[in-house]
């Protein structure tokens, strides 16, 4: 039984000395939190999260004997406000925990929250048992890669884990690998955890400089191949952000080799935990559709300035450009898959296109617009996931062998699969190999998809202006909720629609609707959020009073449902 062996290695003792003092501490008020792994980990506000952290870091104890492999536990709250943080681990090729272990984290986390010790490790063993049968647990050490945003809370969490795991069992020195990458990107903590899998290596490597052979070094090849003339300068706004920390750190080795595209960072107070996603980055620039602070005026007076922003722990990106009138162009997650889509359809032999399947995956937060171009257009397969990258990134690998996904907001990347590369191969087209060599395929990464859009504007000629133009958003507006039980809120049909609380739905549809909807462009929906306390209502139409109007009437139903 996995659990005799778990069992007799355990410092049960330091155990149930951190478990006490856990429980000690708990929040206990009428606002009790609710544990959650979901999509995206953990996450809330910093002070509730103890209990959630050293239930991630249980699972990561079994899921690294389980794998008898590294994992990673990345410590950040993305594009959250400054005050929140959370977790989440990372597989040993670089993906998310699989869906069918997270309720057994939320598990061990709510057992932590009733406070009883006993109870609490039997659940744990009866779990191990259940997740490490037939697992050959004597010869596998225990083997964890740590990384953080710049959040101040960050650092106490870290201390935590590499205190815990050092003293968690009674493994030897030998057996106990925990390498701290300290402040690093989610995305590079990805990368580096699938690194040392695939290279079978047990030592720090140096991370930036990994991370610039892989992806920076191919850019400048690819740099130097291209003509510049649609923009000369890209603005990077860094939310404050570990975006800024690691890009200072990797542009002067760009800005060696003389580049011919300049880029500018700006929003790199790091350090200053306060102002981390603060009037910029990505969440900012999308929610409120216009420039973050920070960018200076001779950038806006220029034409040939492309913006973009990363979000606070910079695995996602949106860009944007003013038009010749200087108004706002917002170029989002849905405009870099349906360019990734174009750029494929464009640069690949005809022939070869029919021989594997391209499509794109976005979620219900896609701009409908975006969605009939992919299809009357680009005339690619497209479809729908539920929220969050891990969703969709499973949805590109299962569907296609050339998967494009992105969220709305800006998340996501592209994924091969070996017949597609195996199919390029025949064809020596050495510029889209270069191109393709670009893309970090195990997550969205801000830095990597930067790349990629870039390229894409230089190999296509294509000025950022006319990529805005190539179809117009339906206006829409994304607002949240604050309801006292988000949990009450049930979805199917891929979160369009609502089968909880009971009712609502059938008032969403009637107003709708009721609302001016000659062309059938109408489209609201709502879901519990899985990373804040709040449920988001989507809505677009032809027109920004039907949004209003729609919006107004969907959240007093939801106010009236909930008894607010
Ligand atoms: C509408 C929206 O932007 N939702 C975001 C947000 O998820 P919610 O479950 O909606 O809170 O955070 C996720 C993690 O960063 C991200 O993947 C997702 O796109
Ligand atoms: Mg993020």
């Amino acid at each position: 039984m996995a659990s005799e062996y778990i069992n007799s290695i355990l410092n049960k003792d330091f155990l149930q000395q951190t478990f006490n003092e856990l429980a000690a501490n708990r929040p206990r008020n009428s606002n009790a939190p609710q544990f959650s792994y979901g999509t995206s980990g953990f996450r809330m506000e910093s002070s509730k999260l103890d209990i959630p952290l050293f239930a991630t870091s249980l699972i990561t104890v079994l899921r690294s004997f389980y794998c008898s492999e590294f994992i990673g536990i990345m410590i950040t709250a993305s594009h959250n406000p400054p005050q929140d943080n959370g977790f989440k681990t990372i597989e040993p090729h670089g993906e998310m925990l699989p869906h069918d272990w997270e309720p057994h984290v939320t598990a061990i986390a709510n057992a932590v929250y009733e406070g009883e010790y006993l109870n609490f490790e039997k659940l744990f063993l009866l779990i191990a048992d259940d997740l490490l049968k037939g697992v050959a647990l004597e010869k596998s050490d225990l083997k964890i890669i740590l990384g953080r945003d710049t959040r101040d809370s960050s650092i106490k969490f870290s201390t935590f884990l590499n205190n815990f795991f050092n003293k968690l069992t009674f493994l030897n020195k030998k057996r106990v690998n925990i390498i701290d990458y300290s402040i690093v990107t989610t995305p590079q903590l990805h990368f580096i955890v699938r690194k040392h899998t695939l290279n079978a290596e047990n030592t720090k490597m140096d991370l930036p400089k990994e991370y610039f052979d892989a992806f920076f070094k191919p850019f400048i090849t690819l740099l130097a191949q291209v003509n510049i003339q649609s923009f000369k300068k890209l603005v990077i706004d860094c939310a404050n952000g570990v975006g800024a920390l690691q890009l200072e750190q990797l542009l002067p080795l760009y800005e060696e080799n003389s580049p011919s595209l300049k880029l500018e960072l700006i929003n790199t107070n790091y350090q200053d935990c306060s102002r981390l996603n603060v009037e910029c980055g990505a969440d900012f620039v999308k929610t409120n559709q216009h420039l973050p602070s920070g960018i200076s005026h001779e950038s806006t007076i220029k034409s040939d300035v492309l913006f973009c922003s990363l979000d606070g722990d910079a695995d996602r990106i949106i860009f944007y450009c003013l038009s010749k009138d200087k108004e706002f162009c917002l170029l989002d997650g849905d405009r870099m898959a349906t360019l990734i889509g174009e750029f494929f359809i464009e640069k690949l032999p005809k022939e070869l296109l029919s021989l594997i399947k391209l499509g794109i995956v976005q979620t219900a937060y896609a701009n409908g617009n975006s969605t009939s171009f992919i299809t009357n257009d680009l005339n690619l397969d497209v479809k729908c996931a539920k929220t969050g990258v891990k969703n969709l990134h499973h949805d590109a690998v299962e569907n296609f062998d050339v998967g494009i996904y992105f969220e709305a907001n800006g998340h996501g990347t592209v994924v091969f699969n070996d017949k597609f590369i195996n199919a390029l191969s025949s064809y020596n087209l050495k510029q889209f190999e270069l191109f393709i060599s670009l893309v970090n395929q195990a997550v969205g990464d801000a830095i990597t998809d930067l790349f990629i859009v870039v390229a894409i504007l230089l190999l296509l000629q294509l000025d950022p202006k006319d990529w805005f133009k190539k179809y117009d958003d339906l206006p829409n507006k994304l607002i949240k909720c604050v309801v006292p039980n988000r949990a009450a809120f049930e979805t199917y049909d891929f979160e369009r629609k609502l089968s909880k609380p009971v009712g609502l739905q059938e008032k969403i549809n009637y107003i709708v609707a009721e609302t001016d909807n000659s062309d059938g462009k109408n489209r609201c929906f709502v879901r519990a959020s899985g990373t804040e306390d709040v449920v988001r209502i989507y809505c677009e139409a032809s027109t920004d009073t039907r949004v209003q109007t729609i919006l107004a009437k969907v959240l007093d139903a939801i106010r009236k449902a909930t008894d607010i």
